[in-house]
């Protein structure tokens, strides 16, 4: 059976993810392939509502991050690795790597408590591709602000998120195979183009 791959789509808040997963998802159902469209926190009926939990109530910083793993845990077992064993193709809006970039980079949690958590939930799968949708923060700032109600990590500071997206692009230097860079502020039709042909050669 041919395998499906994993596919993760990461970047600051407003930086353009949601605007496009569904333009990707499209593309790979044009080739008759079976795609799994989910996202985290969350993803499942257990991490829905820890992603209630975690995205509107204060926590302690570490509870914060146990509550992303223990959703992406859920979430691995009853949704990434089945469909993957089946052969399904699987987009995920958002995995460990936004732990790292806001638990880590934005809120300082030590980024080897977060291996550790990484190496517990997940030691062996990784996303075969990453596409971390990169834009300015005033960009992002001025695109949430024009649209909708802001829940407790949009609503954090300009220096948040600068730390935030530096850990991405950190992450995305660490980790060449599997990351591609998308200048997300461009036009949507530009960076569609972009997604085509990075799709196309997968
Ligand atoms: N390349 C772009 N140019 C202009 N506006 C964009 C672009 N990409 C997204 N937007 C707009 O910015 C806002 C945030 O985009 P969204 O995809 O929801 O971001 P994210 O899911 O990364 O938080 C939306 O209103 C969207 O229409
Ligand atoms: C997966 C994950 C998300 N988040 C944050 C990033 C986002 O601000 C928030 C929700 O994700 P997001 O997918 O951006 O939701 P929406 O499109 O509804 O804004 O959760 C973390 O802080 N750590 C994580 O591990």
């Amino acid at each position: 059976m041919a395998s499906g791959k994993f596919i993760t789509f990461e970047g600051i808040d407003g930086a353009g993810k949601s605007t496009h997963i569904p333009f990707v998802t499209q593309l790979l159902r044009d080739r008759g392939l079976t795609v799994v469209a989910t996202r985290e926190p969350g993803g499942t009926e257990l991490g829905e509502r820890l992603r209630e939990l975690v995205l509107h109530h204060k926590m302690h910083l570490e509870t914060e991050a146990l509550l992303m793993f223990a959703s992406r845990r859920e979430h691995l077992a009853q949704v990434i690795e089945p469909a993957l064993a089946r052969g399904d193709w699987v987009i995920s809006d958002r995995f460990t790597d936004a732990t790292f970039a806001y638990q880590g980079g934005g809120r300082k949690l030590a980024l080897d408590k977060l291996d550790r958590l990484e190496q517990w939930v997940h030691p062996h799968l990784q996303p075969d591709l990453t596409l971390l949708f990169d834009v300015p923060l005033e960009v992002a700032r001025a695109r949430l602000d024009a649209e909708r109600t802001l829940d407790k990590f949009e609503q954090e500071k300009a220096d948040f998120f600068a730390n935030t997206r530096a850990e991405y692009l950190r992450r995305a230097a660490q980790f060449p195979h599997r990351f591609r860079l998308i200048d997300s502020t461009r036009p949507i039709a530009v960076i569609q183009e972009d997604l085509r042909a990075i799709v196309a050669a997968l």
